[in-house]
């Protein structure tokens, strides 16, 4: 006989967890499915692992900053003693989670899960019934449908290289390509980005990317905007990735060839069918509740619902909304005004709220405080000269429609604005409040 459940998660990242141990408290008998090792895309091979990489390579350049300014003497990354760094993070954190889940008394599957029925899924060839089903299954990278799309390599395996290669191809120019370019410029790699747009990180602000980019040029990084890729071929142990850029074809050869082309989940694998969930434009098809508009048993959060950004405090966010809609019947709607997201280059470049060019799109009237500020003391004292903002006020509410920074403290700096922008709050109210000086804070009455 089947096990029956209240709520059977599948998926055990974010999303998984918040929502698993929220319904567990109130004492639904739960479960969460993993196919991989407990603990999501974020604290295994994303968000975490990523950062712990980047404080190695802000290391370097910093020194580099500083080098002529009093800091004397070469620095350099060892990788693989990086990675070991990396792994003290990453390492311990499936049986983190296997202990908190089996502390709360929620079993753990590991395995595919695959829907079969209205109220039931499969997992190894184990039964389960549950009143509810929660998808939490993230998302995976695109397929590119490119021949040689097997040699690339994704996120999981950049982030778990045990050597760096010299030459490295980055097929994509978004949040991955980025970041992941500045962590191996940094480590000495010969970086080229290939981005079938015309530029990169499409989702900031486009002034602000332009003064980004000048980083990215002085790292040496090649970045060709307008290149689709378009094959990746083996030549012995390395690979020549074939592009077309405004109808010209083009080679570059290297040595590793990574994925950077976006994410979006693998609904296939879920076999919605045998649950009647139904899907739009590949996408869940949910109502405001995040419920399947065709089977009220099933609930979704975080990237696989495709509702919010695909970031971690929105996957936290949605499983906070279907946590309590389980719990107490539907009665809240996610609510995403003033999410923040950062590109961890280095300096990082951050946005939160309306882009110009959407709220030009929403007919708002406002005014755009917008300057690069490499003169000031913040961009001064960290000798980093990519620095400046763009700040949209409303003008009849005051209210802080965009934020849009990139610099030092720009990660740490945009969540005083996210603030602004959830709890609307005035450009007045941002302009009176004292801030510690000298901090990256301190910048904000002279952006408004
Ligand atoms: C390289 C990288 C860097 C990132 N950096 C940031 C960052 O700095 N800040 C930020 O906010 N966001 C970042 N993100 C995005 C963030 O990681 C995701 O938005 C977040 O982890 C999504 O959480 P989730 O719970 O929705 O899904 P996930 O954490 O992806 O969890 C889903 C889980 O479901 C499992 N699964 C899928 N299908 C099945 C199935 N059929 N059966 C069983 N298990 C299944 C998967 O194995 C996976 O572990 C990054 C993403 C990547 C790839
Ligand atoms: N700091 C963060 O918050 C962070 C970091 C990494 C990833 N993420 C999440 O992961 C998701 C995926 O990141 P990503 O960087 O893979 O995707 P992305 O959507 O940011 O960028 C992908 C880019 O690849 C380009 N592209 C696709 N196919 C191509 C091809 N064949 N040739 C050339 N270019 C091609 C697209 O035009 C697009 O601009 C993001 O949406 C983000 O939510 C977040």
């Amino acid at each position: 006989m089947a096990k029956q459940y209240d709520l059977v998660v599948i998926g055990a990242g974010t999303a998984a967890m918040v929502a698993a141990m929220r319904v567990r408290a109130a004492g639904w008998q739960v479960a969460v499915i993993d196919f991989r090792p407990l603990g999501g895309t974020c604290a295994l091979r994303g968000c975490d692992p990523k950062k712990m990489l980047i404080a190695g390579a802000s290391a370097i350049d910093h020194v580099q900053r500083m080098r002529g300014n009093g800091v004397v003497g070469d620095a350099h990354i060892d990788w693989e003693k990086l990675m070991a760094f990396k792994r003290s993070f990453t390492d311990p954190v499936p049986e983190k989670n296997a202990q908190r889940y089996t502390d709360k008394g929620i079993d753990t599957y590991h395995g595919r899960a695959r829907l079969t029925g209205r109220n039931s899924l499969e997992v190894d060839g184990e039964a389960l019934d549950s009143k509810y089903i929660l998808l939490a299954s993230g998302a995976e990278p695109v397929k590119l449908n490119i021949p040689g799309e097997e040699y690339l390599i994704d996120n999981e395996g950049f982030l778990a290289l045990e050597s760096l290669p010299r030459r490295i191809v980055l097929v994509g120019g978004g949040y991955i390509a980025a970041e992941f370019s500045h962590i191996a410029a940094r480590a000495g790699a010969n970086v080229t980005i290939l981005q079938r747009g015309d530029r990169m990180l499409k989702g900031f602000d486009a002034d602000l990317v332009a003064w980004l980019m000048e980083k990215f040029q002085a790292l040496g990084i090649d970045v060709r905007t307008k290149t689709s890729v378009e094959a990746v071929e083996k030549i012995g142990a390395n690979y020549r990735v074939h592009a077309s850029t405004n109808g010209r074809k083009v080679t570059i050869d290297a040595d590793l060839v990574v994925h950077a082309g976006g994410r979006s989940p693998d609904l296939e694998s879920l076999n919605l069918v045998a649950a009647g969930v139904t899907t739009k434009n590949g996408k869940l098809e949910l109502n405001d509740y995040l419920q399947s508009i065709s089977n009220p048993a099933i609930y979704a959060a975080g990237d696989v619902a495709q509702k919010g950004p695909p970031l971690t405090p929105v996957s936290s966010h949605d499983a906070k909304v279907v946590a309590e809609n389980l719990l107490k019947g539907n009665h809240q709607r996610p609510d995403y005004r003033g999410v923040p997201s950062v590109a961890f280059t280095i300096p990082p470049i951050a946005r939160v709220g309306l882009l110009e060019q959407e709220a030009r799109a929403q007919g708002l009237k406002f005014r755009i405080q917008s300057e690069k500020a490499s003169t000031w003391f913040t961009a001064r004292q960290s000798a980093e000269p990519v620095y400046g903002f763009k700040v949209l006020v409303e003008e009849t509410t005051e209210r802080v429609l965009g934020a849009h920074l990139v610099g030092p403290n720009a990660d740490e700096v945009i969540n005083l604005f996210a603030l602004a922008i959830r709890h609307e709050l005035t450009a007045q109210n941002l302009k009176s409040t004292i801030f510690a000086y000298p901090t990256g804070a301190s910048d904000i009455g002279y952006m408004l």
